[in-house]
């Protein structure tokens, strides 16, 4: 049985227990809404932990769009089943008043990594990020957490706060989960419409092939550019970014002289879709 929990000292109790018996609990922080790419993360805490917390909360802190934040899908039943189903000890799902209850007062600001790609196209959505995975992890005192590599930009923004202040947690970054035809798995995907959906695997398409024509020495800018007309002419909307960037630092780069990611945003109908791949 998966138990579900709402507030923090009813979680805190119940880990006190766990520790006290010395057990490692693994976290899951999402936002719900779950699919196999979340599962996997599941199943990988299962692996590397003695008790299992999955987090549900759809952080308003991190939304700078309010319609994005209102249109968020949310299925709490359909996901404790699924969590019930993986073996998943405690399912936290505080409410928005147990998270930020008045007079909160703490932002938690990571620079460098967290400025260019999402940063600048999502202002704050960092630190709303930040603030509240530090929350989480105090909340619910994981010895591990498991993000997905999905969110590139968001694992090497959570390792730099880790480190920064000696949070005593290990990150473990996890694969990206895509669909059979390369899609990365996303709660955003089921907002596409028929058509959309049909086309949004060809950015991974495109991202790949960019990344094997600059492994074989093409020029990197004229490359990117070409992967960004092409997915254009597919019929994508407007792009945020589709950069090569170092794969931890995320600075520009324009040639392989260390690990390097391409990483990409772009608009498909009101979806926004990002993905990331090596190199
Ligand atoms: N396809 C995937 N493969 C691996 N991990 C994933 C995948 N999709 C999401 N995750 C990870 O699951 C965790 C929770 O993510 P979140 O709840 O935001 O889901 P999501 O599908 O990324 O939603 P969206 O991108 O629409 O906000 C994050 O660590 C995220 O990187
Ligand atoms: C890590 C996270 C759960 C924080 O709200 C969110 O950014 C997500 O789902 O990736
Ligand atoms: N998966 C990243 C959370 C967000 O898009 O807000």
């Amino acid at each position: 049985m998966t138990q579900v929990i709402r507030t923090s000292a009813e979680l805190r109790e119940k880990v006190a227990t766990w520790k006290r018996s010395g057990m490692l609990v693994g976290v899951v922080p999402t936002m719900g809404a779950l699919h196999d790419g979340h599962l996997s993360l599941v199943r990988e805490a299962r692996k590397q932990s003695d008790r299992v917390i999955v987090t549900i909360f759809v952080n308003p802190m991190q939304f700078n769009n309010k319609d994005d934040l209102e249109k968020y899908p949310r299925d709490e039943d359909h996901d404790l089943a699924l969590l019930e189903a993986e073996g998943v000890d405690v399912l936290f799902a505080p409410g928005v008043h147990e998270v930020y209850p008045d007079g909160f007062a703490t932002v938690v600001a990571v620079s460098g990594v967290s400025e260019p790609l999402e940063g600048a196209f999502r202002p704050g959505h960092f630190e709303g990020v930040a603030t509240v995975v530090m929350k989480l992890f105090g909340m619910t005192q994981a010895g591990r957490a498991f993000f997905g590599e999905k969110d590139w930009q968001q694992v090497q923004v959570v390792k730099r706060m880790v480190e920064d202040l000696n949070v005593p947690i290990r990150i473990i970054p996890c694969p990206t989960i895509r669909e059979e035809d390369g899609l990365a798995m996303s709660s955003r995907n089921v907002r596409l419409s028929p058509e959309h959906r049909a086309l949004a695997p060809r950015l991974h398409a495109e991202m790949q092939a960019a990344a094997a024509a600059i492994r074989a020495g093409a020029p990197v800018t004229a490359t990117l550019e070409a992967a960004k007309a092409a997915i254009g002419a597919a019929g994508f909307g407007a792009w945020d970014y589709l950069d090569l960037r170092s794969a931890e630092g995320l600075r520009p780069i324009t040639e392989l002289s260390e690990p390097a990611r391409i990483l990409a945003a772009v608009h498909l109908g009101d979806v926004r879709l990002i993905d990331n791949i090596a190199v």
